[in-house]
């Protein structure tokens, strides 16, 4: 038998074209755009694709693209075998591909590529990468406290409102408390607190100021239809100037200078960072990487959450509470014990995962494999993943649409390494060596922790599809015989 060359991996399974085409120069690209953001969105898109082609392996272009933007042309991936191919990092290039086939201007960090940028190839990606450890680490004694403090203004205020009205948004109070908590967590200072470059109330306001610009040629901006062309160039044509949010984000920039100070020093003196370099990666951890991702998962959990049955509510409700009650207190030890919360959030995030696309470079000629066939791919290619449809895969997951609480206890636990929210299966660790979501752990606590301090205190929720709550039950005290 002839050897394989060693990079191309022997398979069994029919090696065939890739499905699907670019289409014409240009026109290919601004029909799949407009197809994208105005005629299918997500997820249909890509399920429109996947099902002309008969394949979850095939080419298309995504957005932006031209004119603005660079080459939109990619192999999409959108099944459990061929997907993990996008966190081999000895295969794929993930160098300034953190949000997609174009990168916002270095000017929105300062003038630097920040960790999110950087290929583990780089030298500062260890170094910076490392610092983001660090930061987490630090801010775990500050976890319980500061989220219990802010996330009880939070239910404080839903309460009051829904006392008031009848309903209430609960972004409207949920927005700010995380905001509060995620930076205390972070830096241990409250932001709202009065002093020298305080950010008040405003800290939730820069911040999505400072992040539109960078996501938005890749968001589906909710406009009637008579808008649409005037969104189209002003959103998704040409990336969009630094300057307009210049002045929100020296404010934030600001703040970090002027309380991050020990965290500052440590990059310094321990991971040999320059001090500028090391507060725009410090405010980019903060604030987009974490407090953006929160700002997704949590609503899309509530909202899960928000949809079960009193008697479902009620059966995570007594999760949480037999472990506190074991533990003597909400504690990290007692949310360890709660088994169904943890599959919950599991479940939360392989239904719903915050961050959906990934992207990366062929390093070298590779094949990669989907559940039926094989297909080759030319060094430089890109490669797309949308991971919403690779974390429905039906090879893998039952029911794969619905969201099942309890599909991770018990032996349903080998089903961890095909949730891949974090860049990487949930059996995998995050390091230097890999671009694995360094605030794994961070979320693997926070989303336990929310759901927690909720069935503290309340018995049963109920959010309508706008994400107004209606209904919040009050935990009822066991009468005493
Ligand atoms: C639910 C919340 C979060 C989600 C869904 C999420 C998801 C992700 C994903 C998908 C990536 C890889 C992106 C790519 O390169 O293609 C990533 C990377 C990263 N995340 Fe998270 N993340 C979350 C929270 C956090 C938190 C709390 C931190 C804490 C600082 C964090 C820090 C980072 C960093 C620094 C990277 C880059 C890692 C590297 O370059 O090696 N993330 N995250």
């Amino acid at each position: 038998m002839a050897e394989s060359t060693p990079l191309l991996k022997a398979s069994d399974l029919p090696l065939k074209e890739i499905p699907g085409s670019y289409g014409p120069v240009f026109w290919g690209a601004f029909k799949d755009k407009m197809d994208f953001y105005w005629r299918e969105g997500t997820p249909k898109f890509y399920e429109t694709r996947r099902d002309k082609y008969k394949s979850t392996v095939y080419r298309t272009n995504v957005a932006p693209g031209p004119p603005g933007f660079s080459n939109p042309q990619v192999v999409m991936l959108l099944d459990q075998k061929s997907y993990p191919i996008l966190f081999d990092v000895s295969k794929v290039e993930k160098r300034d591909v953190f949000t997609g086939t174009y990168m916002p201007s270095t000017k929105y960090n300062g003038g630097y590529r920040i960790l999110p940028y950087l290929d583990p190839s780089e030298e500062k990606h260890t170094k910076t990468k490392e610092f983001c450890f660090d930061v987490l680490k630090l801010s775990v004694p500050r976890i319980l406290p500061s989220f219990h403090s802010a996330i009880s203004e939070c239910f404080n205020s839903w309460e009051a409102a829904l006392a008031k009205s009848g309903k209430v948004n609960f972004a409207t109070a949920l927005t700010p408390a995380t905001f509060k908590f995620n930076v205390k967590a972070f830096i241990g200072r409250d932001p709202t607190e009065a002093g020298t470059n305080s950010l008040g109330t405003s800290g939730p306001t820069y911040t999505q100021l400072w992040q539109f610009p960078q996501i938005a040629p890749i968001l589906v901006v909710p406009v009637p239809k008579i808008l649409i062309p005037l969104a189209e160039v002003v959103v998704h044509t040409f990336p969009i100037p630094f300057l307009f949010v210049k002045y929100f984000y020296g404010k934030l920039t600001k703040f970090f200078q002027t309380y991050a100070t020990e965290l500052l020093d440590l990059a310094e003196s321990k991971h040999g960072l320059g001090r500028e370099e090391a507060t725009h990666n410090l405010l980019f951890y903060t604030l987009f990487n974490s407090w953006g991702g929160i700002n997704i998962f949590f609503p899309g959990m509530l909202k899960r959450l928000g949809a079960l049955s009193p008697e479902e509510q009620l059966e995570v409700a007594n999760d949480v509470r037999k472990a506190i009650s074991a533990e003597g207190g909400l504690t990290l030890k007692a949310l360890s014990q709660m088994t169904l919360v943890t599959s919950l959030v599991y479940e939360a995030l392989r239904i719903d995962p915050p961050v959906p696309f990934q992207y990366a470079h062929a390093k070298m000629d590779l094949v990669i494999e989907s559940h039926d066939s094989s297909f080759s791919v030319k060094k430089g290619e890109m490669l797309a993943g949308y991971m919403p449809l690779a974390c429905k895969d039906p090879v893998v997951f039952k029911e794969p649409d619905t969201f099942l609480p309890k599909r991770f206890m018990g032996d349903g636990s080998k089903l961890l390494k095909y949730v891949l929210w974090s860049n990487g299966p949930q059996t995998e660790e995050p390091s230097t060596s890999n671009k694995h979501c360094a605030g794994k752990d961070f979320i693997l606590t926070m989303g336990p922790l929310f759901v927690a301090e909720i069935y503290s205190r309340y018995d049963y929720m109920q959010i309508d599809a706008d994400g107004n709550l209606t209904i919040l039950t009050k935990k009822r005290i066991p009468r005493r015989a």
